[in-house]
């Protein structure tokens, strides 16, 4: 993995703290309510995973399959659902469970279309926050790391579907995708 990381951002050790307070902030504010947690597929995977054993709540799961990014690095902006909930969500607490937010292109049209579907509450945890490449201005209620202008991989986060493996989140070294 040395040809592929330029250096790491965020250790194991480090995610594993921060995803134990995200779930015991996540436990306490959402006690007494029907919880439905709605990882976005296939990036929130890994931190879907660690943060649902973090949660001492009674919650549901399920998951959205979502795509903006293909190949590469850039968002293309047009979000396609590629696999939707399996059920209705009326009336239901959601929160939104991604591995980051970038533009925020594909939050905005997560958050808008399960409000659309009459939720009583939609959230968003996300494990990394990249605020300064936001092109519509959308914020996690929950954030784990905010991370600078760089293309990361690792906990789940790919380049062209590869290194979504890498237990540690990773910058990406230029020349992978410069060539
Ligand atoms: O804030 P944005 O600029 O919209 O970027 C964030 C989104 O992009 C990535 O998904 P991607 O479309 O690459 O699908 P994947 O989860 O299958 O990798 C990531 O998992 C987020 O869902
Ligand atoms: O930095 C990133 N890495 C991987 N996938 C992404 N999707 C948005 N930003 C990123
Ligand atoms: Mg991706």
């Amino acid at each position: 993995m040395d040809k592929v990381i330029d250096r790491v951002l965020v250790s194991e050790e480090e995610i594993r703290t921060k995803v134990r307070e995200l779930g015991e902030q996540i436990s306490t504010d959402y006690q007494d309510k029907d919880l439905l947690v709605v990882g976005i597929l296939k990036g929130a995977l890994v931190f879907m995973a660690d943060l649902i054993r973090a949660i001492r709540i009674p919650i549901e799961i399920d998951f959205m399959a979502v795509s903006s990014y293909g190949q590469g690095t850039r968002s293309s902006g047009a979000v396609r659902i590629l696999k939707d909930l399996d059920r209705a969500i009326e009336n239901r607490h959601i929160l939104i469970v991604e591995d980051i937010v970038d533009t925020g292109l594909t939050l905005n049209y997560l958050v808008d279309n399960l409000k659309s579907r009459g939720a009583a509450s939609v959230k968003v945890c996300t494990i990394l926050d990249k605020p300064s490449r936001r092109k519509t201005p959308v914020a996690p209620d929950y954030n784990g790391f905010t991370i600078p202008d760089e293309f990361v991989i690792g906990y789940g986060l790919d380049y062209a579907e590869q290194y979504r493996h890498i237990p540690c989140v990773a910058v990406l070294k230029r020349e992978v995708y410069e060539k």
